[in-house]
């Protein structure tokens, strides 16, 4: 499978706070890339700077061999009337504006785009709500006077209403109960099983990825510290993060468990101060950091890769300190 979006050395700065580091990672056409890590890791941030919406400093973003962190004005706004890559939003009730019916919202990119007349752009409103698995019926209503959960799915046919070839998923089911989560989860799956769709997912919840995503992408401190196949990675996580978080997930299977104390720090590691501004953002946190953590460890591997200085090693460190 080729690379459809490539992110290259993505800073983004937000008054002088550096939001996302050196940021690299690659989305293969028609996968489902989960990206993942905790809150304030960058995976909004991320998604936004896809679509022109954050303020990239440094680095480049590729989709399908076009340089999106170089369009500007018109060619800007040619592109995304194009509607090939979507973001849609986390937070549906701020996203969608309370005055305006579904049929509306959901009607609203193909509008701007031009291109249909009035019955075309009703045909796909209708095919979308069916598509999410809404009663068109509901074309309607005010956000206000829909639930939470088709909300959700009133956003995410707003972009596939577009046809988009990538769609950018910003915790897509947090905010949903367990049958309206797997529900939206099997669309997500569909769009690529039968639409041949890229989707990136970004969720601070693994076992929701772990079903669909095929690959998974690790973030901590807006650097990427572990990318790779979802079942690998998640059943033998190369970084210590990783390990963090899947011993944190009772639901992921795991071939070689590794409990939650062990990947934290004893009282007496080595304290944050004594690691700066160019130190691994994870080395303050980990138990497994030496003063060689003082510098950012290099992303190593190709298909599966990993930002640490230890990779190869923590295990047997732990192994052995078991023994
Ligand atoms: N517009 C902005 N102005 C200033 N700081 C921002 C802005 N947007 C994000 N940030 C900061 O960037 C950091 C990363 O935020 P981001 O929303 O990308 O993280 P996240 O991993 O998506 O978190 P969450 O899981 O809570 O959504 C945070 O420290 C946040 O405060």
């Amino acid at each position: 499978m080729s690379d459809v979006l490539v992110v290259d050395g993505l800073d983004v700065t937000f008054d002088r706070h550096r939001v996302l580091a050196d940021l690299s990672l690659r989305v293969r056409a028609g996968e489902i890339l989960g990206v993942i890590g905790e809150t304030g890791s960058g995976k909004t941030t991320l998604a936004r700077a896809v679509v022109g919406a954050a303020p990239v400093r440094a680095g480049r973003i590729t989709f399908d061999g076009t340089d999106l962190t170089a369009l500007r004005g018109p060619a800007l706004r040619a592109w995304r009337r194009t509607g090939q890559v979507q973001y849609v939003f986390q937070d549906p009730l701020r996203a969608l504006d309370p005055q305006h019916t579904v049929a509306r919202i959901v009607a609203e990119g193909l509008t701007v785009a031009g291109v249909l007349d009035r019955t075309a752009i009703d045909a796909k409103v209708t095919a979308a709500l069916v598509q999410v698995g809404l009663d068109p019926a509901l074309a309607d209503r005010l956000p206000g006077q829909i639930s939470g959960g088709q909300r959700q799915r009133v956003l995410l046919a707003r972009a596939v209403a577009l046809d988009p070839r990538l769609l950018l998923c910003d915790e897509p089911v947090s905010a949903l109960d367990a049958s309206n989560r797997n529900h939206v989860l099997r669309l997500l799956a569909d769009l690529r099983d039968r639409a041949g769709v890229t989707v990136v997912v970004i969720s601070h919840d693994l076992s929701s990825l772990a079903g669909i995503a095929d690959r998974v992408a690790v973030l901590y401190g807006g650097r990427l510290v572990e990318q790779g196949p979802i079942e690998r990675v998640l059943s033998e996580p190369r970084h210590p993060y990783t390990a963090l978080l899947t011993a944190s997930a009772p639901s992921v299977r795991r071939e070689h468990p590794i409990p939650a104390r062990a990947l934290r720090p004893a009282p007496e590691h080595t304290p944050a101060a004594a690691f700066g501004a160019g130190a691994c953002p994870y080395a303050p946190r980990c138990p497994f950091a030496t003063p060689a953590c003082v510098t950012a460890p290099p992303t190593t591997g190709d298909a599966w890769q990993v930002a640490c200085h230890h990779a190869g090693a923590w295990r047997a460190q732990l192994a052995a300190g078991a023994r």
